[in-house]
């Protein structure tokens, strides 16, 4: 395909236009306020030649925010690494990302993120720039990237190196990680006269425990760069649905890049379903194409029990082990595989089914006794943990329902199938004996709206201050909101009270 290159001449830095795509100038924009400004005055002669050479004013963009959802794999985790389906709903968790435009004279971009302790400034100026633009290496913001360079990779090194160097290993990896994927898509999609800026992120979603929180961040993050490269049209609300799609994938496809530094191996199923939202079919039996994303129209609204076995994992570790379970027994791993990939097939077309009822005790049996198979054969590739057994052996015992474990295992959640009718009282024993144990139970739903936009981060709240506009969400106040119920009270993209004015968001569905 080739390519033309275009600066759009508002703030300096360029996007790059795909010229056979439809609204890729970024030009929709204009109903979140992203279009840049034209002042409408009228010059003559001189006065205007004069304007006319002058460099158009880089007027600053206002602070704005971007938010993902977490996620639940119902089917099909580890195999969705090796090609297979897996089934993937939003959840209503959430992580945040303001970001603040700094003054032209400032050129540093930080990374900003207080649940991890971690925050880490950069001089734009002195990034490996001309390495990321060599023609053979350069990447432009419609490309699919399914491979990290590693001659890139080695090119931000010495950027990551001193990230958090008083910090302990651990900890200290984990920074270094998030740093590594931001530079890589920071330098892969923008350009050295990309303006100062800082990225704050708040999540409210347990971190490590299998519910997808760094995909979060992964689509946050790519959203935001390809917003402020005036790349995307959109999110408005009477944009096509084909329309909308396209957008989502581009956020994707960036979005993958930032997983596969976290993780090294990513099937792509958890930054699919934060992006698109409500519930997906994922499947990418070819790395080098883009999965196939089947959106699953009216997901039930599942009874579901979703617990934290607060026993952190690491995705990265669990998939390498699936990895070389599968090298040293690939036939028999195969077939566990198939069979996990046959389990979400068979899933699809049971909630597919028009008797399928979420009140009926036999559609609940049926899908229940798939997410116990399921379950087993994740058992058998040695990813569950005793924790986990430990929920199902509780929730078995009581007859309360169907539990397996969710995302990468070896700790994080499990999800439990409740059974029509189970009675408060059974449900209370269990979850007081879960708290005994040392479990987090969570009140989630599932079918979420994906990734959204505050154009610019201002909210109406239903509050005096609407009359002037609205409440302005500042740095401070984004920092200071205490715990996850401050952080949704303050931006939260539902508020507890139904749909926030203000977020807008990339809709697939007609
Ligand atoms: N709130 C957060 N702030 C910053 N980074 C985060 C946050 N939540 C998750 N991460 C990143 O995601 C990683 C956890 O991802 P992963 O092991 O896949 O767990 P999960 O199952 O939650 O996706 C963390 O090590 C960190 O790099
Ligand atoms: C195990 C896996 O299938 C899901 C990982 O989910 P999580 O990171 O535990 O939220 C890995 C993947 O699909 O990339």
């Amino acid at each position: 395909m080739t390519t033309q290159r275009v600066t759009n001449g508002h703030s300096g830095f360029h996007g790059d236009t795909e010229p056979d795509s439809p609204s890729t100038d970024g030009s929709d924009i204009s109903d979140t306020g992203i279009k840049g400004i034209s002042n409408g005055s009228s010059i003559t002669g001189a006065n205007q030649r004069r304007k006319m050479n002058r460099k158009k004013s880089s007027p600053m963009m206002p602070a704005f925010m971007v938010s993902a959802p977490g996620k639940v794999i119902v089917f099909g985790e580890h195999a969705a690494v090796h090609g297979k389906a897996a089934m993937a709903a939003a959840i209503s968790l959430r992580s945040y990302l303001l970001v603040t435009t700094l003054s032209k004279s400032k050129r540093t971009v930080t990374l900003r993120f207080p649940d991890i302790d971690f925050n880490h400034s950069w001089n734009i100026d002195n990034l490996p720039w001309t390495t990321f633009q060599q023609p053979a290496k350069k990447k432009y913001y419609y490309d699919l990237v399914t491979d990290l360079d590693p001659e890139l990779v080695a090119a931000i090194q010495p950027y990551v190196a001193n990230v958090s160097a008083d910090k302990p290993s651990d900890i200290r990896k984990v920074h270094q990680n998030s740093a590594g994927a931001f530079l890589y898509m920071f330098l892969s999609l923008g350009s050295q006269s990309f303006p100062g800026c800082q990225y704050t992120l708040r999540s409210t979603i347990p971190i490590g425990a299998g519910l997808g929180s760094s995909a979060t961040i992964a689509v946050c993050m790519s959203a935001a760069l390809l917003l402020q490269l005036r790349t995307l049209s959109g999110p408005h609300p009477d944009q096509p649905a084909e329309e909308a799609r396209v957008q989502i994938e581009r956020i994707n496809r960036w979005a993958f890049v930032y997983e596969m530094f976290i993780h090294g191996n990513p099937s792509g199923v958890d930054n699919t379903v934060s992006a698109q939202g409500r519930a997906v079919v994922f499947q990418r039996p070819d790395y080098s194409k883009p999965p196939s994303v089947r959106p699953l129209h009216n997901f039930p609204k599942l009874p579901l029990l979703l617990v934290d076995t607060k026993t952190p994992k690491s995705t990265a570790h669990e998939v390498a082990k699936v990895g070389r379970l599968k090298d040293a027994h690939p036939k028999l791993v195969g077939t566990i595989l198939d069979a996990i990939d046959k389990v979400t097939n068979t899933s699809a077309d049971l909630i597919n089914e028009d008797n399928f009822d979420t009140e009926n005790e036999e559609s609940l049996r049926r899908l229940g006794e798939l997410m116990t198979i399921n379950h087993g054969l994740l058992v058998s590739l040695g990813v569950s943990h005793p924790r986990l057994e430990r929920v199902r052996e509780l929730v078995d015992h009581q007859g309360i329902g169907w539990t397996k474990l969710t995302g990468a295992g070896g700790g994080g959640c499990s999800i439990t199938l409740l059974k029509p009718g189970v009675s408060r009282d059974k449900l209370d024993k269990l979850e007081e004996q879960l708290d005994q144990e040392g479990y987090q139970k969570f009140e989630t739903t599932l079918g979420a709206d994906g990734v959204g936009v505050l154009w610019p981060a201002v909210l109406k709240n239903g509050m005096d201050e609407d009359d002037e506009g609205g409440m302005e969400i500042d740095l401070d106040k984004f920092l200071s909101a205490e715990g996850n119920e401050g952080v949704e009270r303050l931006v939260g993209v539902h508020g507890g009270k139904g749909e926030r004015e203000g977020w807008k968001f990339w809709r697939v569905e007609t």
